[in-house]
């Protein structure tokens, strides 16, 4: 896509996920991250229920969390290697900052639960486009873990919320090169 003179314009053109391998310190400060949080916070959300909440994972905590992703590995996977278990253990240790944005979705008398979820996600999408505003880099993942109770459970889940993602952001040591992005004769159709 052509650079325009607009930079939110050229950041949405030119943003692409950075792997969490590739993002290091220093992360967004606490200013900085409040104010990121705040802007993701700011999606349209029918009924004004707030139906996602975010859960910032840090300094020794993401060690703390991967530890118990690798322990909820090996006992589903007694054969795994110490490579693996290692892999598994530094799932958030590699950007400086994961952000995990919860949907608290619920049965609601007149808001229908799938708008709640779509809301949740506009909240994800912001904090990237907030981050990536902010000159960061961002990956949104959600793994294997995402969907394990037992990890959802230490990181303070209730059984009935569930992940819409892990937010992991960082300083970019490098940026992928795009990827094919569909064109718009297939996802568009005009009435
Ligand atoms: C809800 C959600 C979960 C995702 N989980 C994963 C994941 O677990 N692993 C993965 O490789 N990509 C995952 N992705 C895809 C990446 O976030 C990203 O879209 C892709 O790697 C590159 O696209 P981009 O450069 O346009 O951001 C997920 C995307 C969404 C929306």
């Amino acid at each position: 896509m052509s650079a325009t003179m607009n930079p939110t314009l050229d950041m949405l053109a030119r943003r692409r996920s950075v792997p969490p391998m590739l993002l290091n310190a220093p992360g967004p400060t606490r200013e900085e991250l409040d104010a990121i949080l705040t802007l993701a916070s700011r999606v349209p959300d029918h009924g004004k229920l707030a139906p996602w909440r975010f859960v910032v994972i840090e300094g020794e905590a993401r060690a703390r969390l991967g530890a118990i992703i690798a322990d909820a590995y090996r006992a589903d996977h007694p054969e795994a290697g110490e490579d693996r278990l290692a892999l598994e253990r530094q799932r958030l240790s590699h950007a400086p900052v994961v952000v995990a944005v919860v949907s608290r979705a619920a049965p609601h008398a007149k808001i229908p639960e799938w708008e709640q979820v779509l809301s949740a996600g506009a909240a994800a999408m912001n904090l990237v486009v907030a981050a990536n505003a902010s000159g960061f880099a961002t990956s949104w993942l959600t793994e294997w873990f995402g969907y394990d109770r037992r990890v959802l459970e230490a990181m303070g889940l209730a059984p009935e919320e569930r992940l819409a993602g892990f937010v992991h952001v960082g300083r970019p040591s490098e940026v992928p090169s795009d990827r094919p992005r569909p064109s718009l004769d297939e996802i568009v159709t005009r009435l």
